[in-house]
């Protein structure tokens, strides 16, 4: 469970009742599912936001992501501050329910809950950041398969906190994403069209590639290196965030966006959430008190990307 005084943050018990309560009341529109299992066993909630939910309809359908790693908990509130927005708000706010109507929304709050769990046992943060495989767990964000392990951007030593894992995919809960979107290729060609995969700290809107510091590849031209560009400044304006393709920060190599993009053209990005900086260990912290203002604080972000989606290939 959370510290004393941290209770508003959810537990993976108390995630999933949010979840269920969801489908339940809002069984139009939302239709609860998993993307698959964590290491542990634990369920990958993915939860499907659209008009006639149970209908894969030809809409422009969207992907978000959160809590790859573990101490990053104000991520899962973010998430589902996005299934409660786009299920309690629809028929009432009327760009919820243009969204509602014209996408498919798909939202996975916890990829990583073994690592979320372990964090917070005992009521006491550990500061936690990988999963729970093996002794000292593999860093999600360094396993995806896109140039897996190529350019220093991750570790071989499984005691690093960038552990990249013993292959690409090694991961069950990467395996498991990887899977729901490659399952979302229908006719030869990938209905996801955009994502965001959130994090915590330093306030940043990041886009591939991570592996790389040039701006364009063989598989990034320069109106895509551009597109991003445009897309990730417009989202940063909307939250104060601050844009930058992610290898500016430093080099990753086997990250999702990477993956995303390069393998499924979608358009891609992460979400470094608050605070902006100061505190190490404890910026991973916020107090309970910050959760609404730093989700709602994302509300237009979100909407500028699920209408982008309709405008791309
Ligand atoms: N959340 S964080 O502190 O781990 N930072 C992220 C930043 C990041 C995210 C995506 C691509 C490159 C870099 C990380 O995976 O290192
Ligand atoms: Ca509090
Ligand atoms: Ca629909
Ligand atoms: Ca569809
Ligand atoms: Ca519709
Ligand atoms: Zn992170």
């Amino acid at each position: 469970e959370f510290p004393a005084g941290d209770e508003g943050y959810h537990t993976y018990g108390e995630l999933t009742e949010v979840l269920q309560r969801a489908d339940s009341e809002h069984g139009d529109i939302a239709s609860l599912s998993s993307a698959g299992s964590s290491y542990q066993g634990r369920a990958l909630h993915l939860m499907k936001i659209s008009d006639n939910v149970a209908q894969d309809e030809d809409e422009p359908e969207v992907l978000f992501t959160c809590n790859q790693h573990a101490r990053e908990h104000l991520t899962t509130e973010m998430c589902l501050r996005i299934v409660e927005r786009f299920t309690d708000e629809y028929g009432t706010d009327p760009t919820v329910t243009e969204l509602v109507n014209t996408r498919e929304i798909y939202v996975i709050p916890s990829v990583n809950p073994d690592g979320s769990e372990y964090d917070i046992e005992g009521g006491r943060y550990k500061g936690w950041r990988k999963n729970r495989q093996g002794y000292y767990g593999t860093d999600l964000n360094r396993n995806w398969g896109y140039k897996w392990g190529c350019c220093g951007g991750s570790s071989g030593s499984p005691y690093s906190d960038t552990y990249r894992g013993t292959s690409a995919f090694s991961a069950p809960e990467t395996r498991a994403v990887a899977s729901f979107v490659e399952s979302r290729v229908v006719g030869g060609s990938q209905q996801i069209k955009a994502h965001i995969d959130f994090h915590t700290y330093s306030e940043l809107v990041l886009w591939p590639y991570g592996y790389t510091y040039s701006d364009t590849t063989d598989t990034m031209s320069r109106e895509e290196a551009r597109r991003f560009q445009e897309v990730g400044r417009k989202l940063a304006a909307s939250n104060g965030y601050t844009p930058q393709q992610s290898s500016d920060l430093y080099i990753t190599d086997g990250s999702v966006n990477d993956w995303m993009w390069a393998e499924h053209g979608i358009l891609s990005l992460t979400f470094e959430m608050y605070p902006a900086s100061g505190g190490g260990i404890g910026g991973f912290y916020p107090p309970d008190e910050r959760i609404e203002p730093e989700t709602r604080r994302n509300d237009e972000a979100v909407d500028i990307l699920l209408t982008e989606a309709g405008a791309q290939p």
